[in-house]
């Protein structure tokens, strides 16, 4: 497919409903299109309301459109190379970070998934990303992922109603509760027909006493209320304990972000972030180094690997999930006091770029308030031939300064999720020592 607004939209426009569009802000190497005239926002914007479905687009957006619901599996291995082996298991769909942010919305309401949309809701892009939101219209503004769009608070027992949204279960039945005292409205008695419809009509007095959880609508008895999020009609049908939800919300580690005294308080303020929901651990990796060196090539190359490091932290539980969000360059001071660590670069074959990464290690010793963990990267390590800076300065430099040293190639994805996964893991360690420290000081 030709990676041009007007392909993607004719896509669009002749995909049944089952299909699935795919939107990331991940810069993709496939279908790679830029951002859409208004005009083309405009149709796009109309064909995804009428089709009910969000899609989440912007600069660099990577857009995958199927017109069968089948190959699911393969466009999520594939989005997410492999990397993990169930699509629609929630860690897939949660793990994101604010600058490579995946959305996931079926058309069909009876996805084969429970995994609703709601269940995830939609996540506030923060000013400074270039992106826009297109909703459906007939939406109801959608709650911070993983929290009940009736009680507001982090689901507790979530089933799921027919239309695929969530509630608590305690807010099904009291959204139940309240339908069934509502005023019903006086409507001329229908005769009762034949067939099942009649049958529904029906019911004994007595019967309906003994189930006061029961919304009733002209005599009808519900067991699932009217969907607040898609307006869903109720239904006689027994909402479905969602337990892929369920399971993943027990997992998830209830580790606040405040109880590290890094300089997180800018993000706490920030409403609605999934971290504030679910307490996930958010972590900003500044990568710096000359100019040329490669910095833009390795975070790209990063988000496209793979976006979360769980499984790659070394010691950690395997229910740690981490937010990372890449600060590409950038002014240095700036990251001195946000940042949690450091990736300082310099290219291999540039000698130059050699002792401007040694200067920067001066420079963050020196000024750097936080003591952030740092690991050393030699870029663009299959340029052999052009190599200035042979491996055994690297090291010794690496060794001098006290930080891990690796070589890598962004262009063959040689060493660069190890470099991550490197940081993370002294990261991780700094903020438990952290920890430590301040509860032993609390004691
Ligand atoms: N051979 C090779 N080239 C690379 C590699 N990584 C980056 N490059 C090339 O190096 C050049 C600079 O890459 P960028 O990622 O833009 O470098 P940068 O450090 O972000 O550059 P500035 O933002 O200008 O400081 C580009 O032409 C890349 O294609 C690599 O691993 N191997």
């Amino acid at each position: 497919m030709d990676p041009t607004w007007a392909n993607v939209l004719q896509q669009v426009n002749e995909a049944p409903l089952c299909s699935f569009i795919f939107g990331a802000v991940i810069p993709g190497e496939r279908l790679k299109v830029g951002r859409p005239t208004s005009q083309e926002a405009a149709s796009l914007k109309k064909l995804t309301t009428a089709l009910e479905v969000r899609v989440f687009l912007g600069y660099r957006t990577s857009v995958i459109v199927t017109s069968s619901p089948t190959p699911q599996r393969r466009l999520l291995k594939w989005f997410f190379r492999g990397h993990r082996p169930a699509p629609f298991t929630p860690p897939n769909i949660l793990h994101y970070s604010s600058k490579a942010l995946f959305r996931f919305d079926s058309m069909s309401p009876k996805s084969s998934s429970r995994l609703s949309h709601s269940d995830y809701g939609s996540t506030s892009f923060s000013s400074d990303d270039d992106e826009f939101t297109m909703m459906s219209s007939r939406l109801a503004p959608t709650t911070p992922p993983g929290v009940c769009p009736h009680c507001s608070k982090v689901f507790e027992q979530p089933v799921s109603l027919q239309c695929g949204h969530s509630l608590c279960l305690v807010c099904c039945h009291s959204l139940l509760v309240a339908a069934s005292e509502a005023p019903v409205p006086s409507t001329p008695s229908r005769r009762p027909r034949m067939g099942v419809s009649s049958y529904v009509g029906f019911q004994r007095p007595e019967s309906r006493a003994s189930t006061p959880s029961l919304g009733n609508n002209n005599g009808a008895a519900y067991r699932t209320p009217q969907c607040i999020v898609c307006g869903a009609p109720p239904n006689m049908a027994s909402p479905i304990p969602n337990l892929e939800l369920e399971s993943f919300l027990r997992n998830i580690r209830t580790l606040r972000l405040n109880e590290f005294p890094s300089s997180t308080s800018d993000f706490d303020r920030r409403p609605q972030r999934l971290s504030e929901a679910l307490c996930m651990h958010e972590c900003r990796i500044a990568v710096v180094g000359a100019r040329g060196v490669g910095k833009t090539s390795l975070t790209r190359v990063q988000y496209s690997n793979e976006i979360m490091f769980p499984d790659l932290l070394g010691d950690a539980s395997p229910t740690d999930s981490y937010i990372i969000d890449i600060i590409d360059g950038g002014d240095l001071d700036e990251s001195m006091n946000n940042a949690h660590g450091f990736i300082v670069m310099y290219s291999v074959s540039d000698r130059r770029s050699f002792y401007e990464a040694a200067q920067l290690f001066k420079q963050l010793e020196v000024n750097s308030e936080h003591n952030q963990p740092i690991v050393l990267v030699g870029s663009k390590k299959d340029q052999e031939k052009k190599r200035e800076v042979p491996t055994y300065e690297g090291q010794k430099l690496g060794r001098a300064i006290g930080c891990p040293f690796l070589e890598v190639s962004a262009k063959r994805n040689d060493c660069v999720s190890e470099t991550f996964s490197e940081l993370m893991i002294l990261i991780q360690k700094q903020q438990k020592q952290w920890q430590e420290t301040i509860s032993r000081a609390i004691r």
